[in-house]
């Protein structure tokens, strides 16, 4: 299998590309998947999330500097690969007119399995996917859970090391979509590869131990849920102090801070000393941040400061209400969710923000009056 220093990879692909009648679909993308993980690409619709999926699993050709799966160069042995990966797709495999069970016994005949090892397997699936007691009824009558269990049951027939799954959770209820991801999780315990295509944010964010985002042909962004949602603005450490006047304390250095030195100097001001001013300018320097965004709740008695949630950046903050003498009562780290991730790599619209917090620069803050 392909591997990197430290782990084998279940998929590599370099400069993979896909054009239809001139029009590009993938643009060269380059996808890494570790062995054992859950990889999920994410997309809109149209983005080429089936066509990756089509081409890693032999269905549909494409063009690639590089390309193994499952360790196999897909080019050169297309056929090894197959034999060691599985796909669920957006349309199910599933044939109403038989019975569960049947259509498993059909997908262990397509797997050459000997007739009491196929009879084996199909029984432990059926278990295993809660699905013994309906195996017997024709596949028809089952809900769009139980169909979407069944196929991903058949798809785990031949023992793959790697499945793809194809928007898997798409028209399900939350109970069984919930389900799913628990088998998802289950297979990947199990040591199998999950590379997972989906549209639902919150399945990539549960599940994925690696999301790429796939839009306009090309990987906006890869990373784990928590990296990508650190790249888009929208990230804050929020203060929240119960006592008012700690909460005007800490307005009142900030707002010291805006001013620059020679503002300082000229105010004379005597409540706040050269050494705590000093402290907070150099956080302010080396954090980077941008003080005109610090939003105040004046009701929560609450300070909303743009922040990554970084270690470096908590520390920072830290360290400044220390030297400035301050004691938030609270102190809690919000991350941008990935619909906002989403949006914002994918030329959506971005999301209205969450948080009711009035908002204004601080020295809108100081003219308003607030602070004396
Ligand atoms: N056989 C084909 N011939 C021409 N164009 C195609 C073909 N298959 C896919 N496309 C086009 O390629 C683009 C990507 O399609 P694809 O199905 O890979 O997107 P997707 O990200 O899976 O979208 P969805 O979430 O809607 O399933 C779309 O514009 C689609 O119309």
């Amino acid at each position: 299998m392909t591997t990197t220093a430290s782990q084998p990879l279940a998929v590599a692909a370099k400069g993979l590309r896909k054009s239809y009648g001139g029009k590009t679909i993938l643009d060269g993308i380059d996808l890494t998947v570790p062995a054992g993980t859950i990889f999920s690409l994410l997309g809109p619709n149209g983005a080429g999330k089936t066509t990756t999926v089509k081409i890693l699993s032999t269905l549909i050709s494409g063009e690639a500097h590089e390309l193994y799966v499952g360790g196999h160069d897909l080019a050169a042995d297309p056929q090894a690969v197959r034999a060691s990966i599985g796909v669920t797709g957006q349309f199910s495999a599933v044939d109403g007119l038989i019975t569960g069970e049947e259509n498993m016994l059909l997908m262990a005949n397509l797997h050459h399995l000997p007739r009491s090892e196929g009879r084996r397997t199909v029984a432990e699936l059926l278990e295993r996917f809660h699905l013994t007691e309906a195996a017997k009824k024709p596949a028809s009558t089952y809900s769009g859970g139980m169909k979407r269990r069944l196929d991903i049951a058949m798809t785990l027939v031949g023992n793959p090391r790697i499945i793809f799954l194809d928007e898997p959770t798409t028209g399900l209820d939350p109970r069984s979509r919930h389900n799913t991801w628990q088998i998802i999780r289950e297979l990947v315990s199990g040591g199998v590869t999950v590379f997972l295509t989906t549209q639902y944010l919150e399945e990539a964010d549960e599940l994925a131990d690696r999301i790429a985002v796939l839009s306009d042909g090309k990987i906006a962004a890869e990373g784990t849920a928590d990296e990508l949602k650190r790249l888009i603005p929208g990230g804050h450490v929020r203060l929240r102090f119960a006592d008012p006047a700690a909460y005007r304390s800490a307005l009142v250095a900030l707002s010291e801070a805006t001013a620059d030195d020679e503002a300082l100097e000229m105010q004379g001001r005597s409540d706040g000393s050269q050494r705590q001013l000093r402290s907070i300018l150099d956080w302010l320097n080396a954090s980077g941040f941008a003080l005109r965004e610090v939003t105040r709740d004046d009701e929560a008695l609450a300070l909303k400061i743009p922040s990554d949630g970084s270690q470096r950046e908590l520390r920072s903050i830290l360290d400044w209400l220390d030297a400035a003498g301050i004691e938030a009562d609270e102190l809690t780290v919000h991350t941008p969710d990935l619909d906002d991730v989403f949006f914002a790599l994918t030329g959506g619209l971005a999301q209205p923000r969450k948080e009711a917090v009035r908002s204004g620069s601080l020295r809108e803050v100081i003219l308003s009056g607030f602070v004396r």
